[in-house]
């Protein structure tokens, strides 16, 4: 596979909703799972989606870790998250800061749900469901809305 580029602000691919994946194909997409981990490193991300390499697929990954505008984030392995869903959202919203690997130089406060319950397929195909809170339920949320063809400019207040 030829190296990943991050598709920008303005590439029609970052405002489509990604296409779930069949079971039968996560092993198949392995090596592109990888590659997008390194990418999201190599860019110092917190979380990357699949659409934001221009593979309109509903997988992301989140890898909270301490950084210097979130220098209390939880540290956590990066996580692969596949058919991701948010089952559910407490009313309780906060507003913090938010970056995006496709929108350099360009921070916005955005409000997100402080709590979140979430479902997803980890890459064996077990099922996964798990409550967030914080910074790592912001980027779930961030990631999520790049499924959705939504990026936090659009949330921005
Ligand atoms: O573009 C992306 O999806 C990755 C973002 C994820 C993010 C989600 C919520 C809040 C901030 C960022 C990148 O990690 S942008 C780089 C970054 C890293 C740490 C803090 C802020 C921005
Ligand atoms: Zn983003």
């Amino acid at each position: 596979m030829e190296t990943l580029t991050i598709a920008q602000l303005g590439n029609p691919i970052l405002r489509e909703h990604a296409t779930p994946l069949s079971a039968a194909q996560y092993q198949e997409f392995a090596p592109f799972f990888n590659a997008l981990q390194l990418k999201m490193l190599e860019n110092n991300g917190v979380g990357i989606a699949a659409p934001q390499v221009s593979e309109s697929i509903r997988a992301f990954i989140v890898a909270s870790r301490p950084n210097p505008r979130y220098p209390d984030a939880p540290m956590m392995e990066p996580t692969l998250m596949l058919n991701p869903e948010i089952t559910w959202a407490s009313e309780s919203m906060e507003k913090d800061w938010e970056g995006c690997l496709s929108i350099p130089g360009i921070r916005a406060l955005v409000n997100r749900h402080s709590h979140i319950e979430v479902r997803y397929d980890t890459l064996e195909g077990k099922e996964v469901k798990t409550q967030m809170e914080g910074f790592i339920a912001r980027i779930f949320q961030h990631e999520l809305d790049h499924l959705n063809g939504l990026v936090f400019l659009d949330r921005a207040e």
